[in-house]
């Protein structure tokens, strides 16, 4: 095919490193969110077994969480209008309730109940005083005035309240979920399918480890950062290997790939050089929604269909591969997957360091947080940011995120970052 024949080629936008027609990253992001849906399909899994997925239809509470009034804190149930307004009183204690316990009987004026933590209240009592704050003897029970009335107990329902929706649909199952359902004694969720992932390197250049490497070839990182990344996300990943620069074989690939998942990745072949197919066969199976996005690292991303299956055509370089999937294709299969992500959370800090930057793209530097002397948090560049060099991202803790228009940074200049990892799974 003539560089005239392919419409790809003709494209200008093709052509120029300085490509007012790449997407700014916001707009590409948008493309790609208002294109997505959740994946058809809906299973029910033992609850434990949903950790990770994301939940198809609401779950609403069938039971109040706490089923009951109960307390606080270890120490005595009692009537708040037996609170002395001062000085002290002198209670009776008729009884002790542990947790998971009821008491027979209703407590009257004057009477108090031993009492622990996440016992059911008396009936009667409305109130619990600590046991540090009293003083006993046998079944006398002093407390002293400056106790409130109502205090030390949660009311039933506190937490998730019968009737009531708790979990929306599209919600992701992580730590603090997992236990809600827990809590509703629940023993299986509906959950969307998972999400079917095909990925593959492509490159002449590429071996895989356990073999020797011959000159002019490298090992291939990509299918290992993408496993990674796929494993985290919970997807069902098929690993389709290397596939060679040949576009016969790619071609193959391609289809293969998109007969069976929801999501095809690929890395590699998706510039402007000779061997970069990547573009021209999405075009002849599918079509190319865009392919160029005004950022650093991770320019040429190729998004598209094929089939029923979606296609993100990610760069060869390792870098690359990891500010794509994180700004894009992440994003992109947790909508698949039923969520609706919100934008990575980002905040902003002093840079410690000087950033090169060049305006026209929005870059994605890599960068690690720390305290200065003064205590503050600052965050400084992880050295040099070639898309080649996946060390950077290792070494760092968050993306250094340099706004379109931006040029060089200096020290001390308060700059936007996201950090990797948040608190919890
Ligand atoms: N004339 C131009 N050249 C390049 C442009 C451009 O606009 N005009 N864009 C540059 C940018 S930015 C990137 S990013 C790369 C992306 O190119 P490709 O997606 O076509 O990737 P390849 O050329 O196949 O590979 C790039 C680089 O990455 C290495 N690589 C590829 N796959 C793997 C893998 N699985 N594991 C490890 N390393 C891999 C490959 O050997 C190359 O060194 O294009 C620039 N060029
Ligand atoms: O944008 Mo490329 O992804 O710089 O290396």
């Amino acid at each position: 095919m003539t560089e005239s024949d392919n419409p790809i080629q003709d494209d200008p936008s093709c052509r120029s490193d300085h490509d007012p027609q790449s997407l700014p990253v916001s707009a590409a992001w948008e493309r790609i969110r208002t294109d997505l849906a959740p994946v058809a399909g809906v299973e029910r899994v033992s609850t434990r077994l949903a950790l990770g997925r994301v939940l198809a239809e609401p779950v609403t509470s069938d039971i109040d969480v706490p089923a009951h009034d109960n307390a606080a804190m270890d120490g005595y149930a009692l009537r708040g209008g037996d609170i002395p307004s001062e000085g002290s009183a002198t209670l009776r204690c008729i009884g002790t309730v542990m947790a998971g316990h009821t008491l027979d009987g209703s407590l009257q004026a004057g009477d108090c109940v031993r009492i622990m933590t996440g016992a059911p209240m008396p009936a009667g009592a409305d109130t619990v005083v600590m046991q540090e704050n009293v003083r006993r003897d046998a079944d006398q029970v002093v407390i002293a005035a400056g106790e409130t009335a109502g205090q030390n107990v949660r009311p039933a329902g506190e937490d998730l309240r019968r009737g009531e929706t708790v979990l929306a649909a599209g919600q992701r199952i992580g730590t603090a979920e997992l236990g809600m359902l827990g809590s509703l004694g629940l023993v299986e969720v509906p959950v969307y399918r998972r999400l079917r992932v095909a990925f593959f390197s492509t490159g002449d250049e590429l071996r895989t480890a356990g073999s020797s490497l011959d000159p002019g070839q490298i090992y291939d990182s990509n299918r290992y950062t993408l496993y990674a990344a796929l494993q985290a996300l919970g997807a069902e990943a098929t690993d389709m290997g290397v596939i060679a620069d040949d576009p016969d074989a790619m071609e193959q690939a391609f289809a293969d790939a998109a007969s069976f998942a929801d999501a095809v990745i690929t890395s590699g072949g998706v510039s402007v050089g000779e061997a970069d197919f990547v573009k021209d066969i999405m075009n002849r199976l599918g079509q190319v929604g865009f392919w160029k996005i005004a950022m650093r690292p991770g320019r040429p991303l190729a998004f598209g269909t094929i089939g029923n299956a979606r296609f993100f055509g990610l760069p060869g370089n390792p870098v690359s591969v990891v500010a794509t999937w994180y700004q894009f294709v992440q994003p992109a299969l947790r909508r698949m997957m039923g969520e609706d992500p919100e934008p990575p959370t980002t905040f902003r800090v002093r840079t410690a360091t000087a950033l090169r930057k060049r305006p026209g793209r929005t870059e994605f530097q890599r960068g690690i947080l720390r305290r200065d002397d003064a205590g503050e948090l600052v965050v400084t560049t992880t050295g040099s940011q070639g898309s080649g060099i996946l060390r950077s991202v290792s070494l760092a803790d968050c993306f250094i995120v340099l706004p379109h228009d931006s040029g060089d940074v200096a020290a001390g200049t308060m700059v936007d970052v996201q950090p990797f990892h948040g608190v919890m799974g």
